[in-house]
């Protein structure tokens, strides 16, 4: 469904744009119908960006972003089948219009022959599958209206489209702990409807929870990906296992992985890309990039 292959991201930086930033550097993973891909990796290592060249508000640089087999194009009915929601679920409501606005313009856009009995009643239907009372969100500003359920309002919204796949950007970083589980869990209800979803987390507990694939990025760059149970179980990389061990501790500073002499990558005679260890397990150079090619 989804595909991104050997895609790279810089902007250009510097006042004249005389400097760039290698924000997203060749990654290529795939999202396919029914399955959640957990995103995770330290703040900087290019997640977001990846959703947004997804969802077509970046360009990549270079590579291909392809779904269902054609290219990525940012337009009407590419967002029909793919839609995003962020982590900051205010700044995708305008504050002036109430949150009937947000489906009003679907219908506008969409389907704008549908009768409004039917339309509402569609309303309806998605903001019980969300576990919304229209009464009580329908009429309301987004400031009169919590996080938690800001975000189920985008969710519906998604749901009112033929959508195909999720983009979840952080979806649940500013909600309390309960409100959380109830937006993951409508995430699995999402995917057991067939919905396949990127989810964004710097979060593993969530990614753990939820994903049948994990992708882990660091720098830009995929270190390790494959089955969650394999990549949180048996992580190969030392980042993903310095992620995995990371345990917050008062006055002490995040240490980053450590670079080995010798690794799997090497012993084997990878020379570029990622090894796949074992059927589907992929893993990258774990000198954490410092390092040539090495020949057999
Ligand atoms: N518009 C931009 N212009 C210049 N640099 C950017 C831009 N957007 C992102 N970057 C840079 O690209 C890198 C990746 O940023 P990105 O937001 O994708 O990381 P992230 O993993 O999503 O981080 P976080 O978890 O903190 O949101 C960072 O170094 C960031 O500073």
């Amino acid at each position: 469904m989804l595909k991104l292959d050997d895609v790279t991201k810089e902007f250009r930086i510097g006042a004249f744009g005389g400097r760039s930033v290698t924000a997203v550097k060749n990654v290529s993973f795939e999202v396919v119908p029914g399955e959640v891909v957990s995103l995770i990796g330290e703040s900087g290592s290019g997640k977001s960006t990846i959703g947004r060249m997804i969802l077509g508000l970046n360009p990549a640089t270079s590579g291909s972003i392809t779904f269902d087999g054609r290219p990525a194009r940012p337009g009407k009915e590419y967002y029909r089948h793919v839609q995003g929601i962020f982590q900051d679920p205010f700044s995708s409501f305008n504050p002036v219009f109430k949150a009937d606005r947000v489906f009003a313009m679907i219908k506008e856009a969409y389907y704008p022959a549908v009768p409004e009995p039917e339309w509402a009643r569609r309303v309806a239907a998605c903001l019980s599958d969300v576990r919304l009372n229209p009464g009580q969100v329908l009429g309301k500003y987004p400031h009169q209206l919590s996080g938690g359920q800001l975000q189920r309002l985008l969710i519906a919204r998604a749901l009112l489209l033929d959508i195909k796949l999720l983009v979840a950007d952080e979806i649940t970083s500013m909600l309390d702990a309960s409100t959380r589980i109830d937006v993951l869990n409508l995430l699995a209800e999402l995917k057991a409807r067939g919905l396949g979803v990127l989810y964004i987390t710097h979060d593993l507990s969530l990614g753990n929870y939820l994903a049948e694939r994990t992708v882990v990025l660091r720098r830009g760059s995929v270190v390790e990906m494959g089955l969650t149970e394999k990549v949180f179980g048996e992580p190969l990389h030392p980042y993903t296992r310095e992620l995995l061990s990371a345990v917050p501790r008062l006055h002490e500073s995040w240490d980053d992985a450590e670079p080995v002499d010798t690794c799997l990558y090497h012993e084997r005679g990878a020379e570029g890309g990622l090894l796949e260890a074992e059927p589907g397990h992929l893993v990258a150079c774990a000198r954490l990039g410092a390092c040539p090619p090495v020949r057999p």
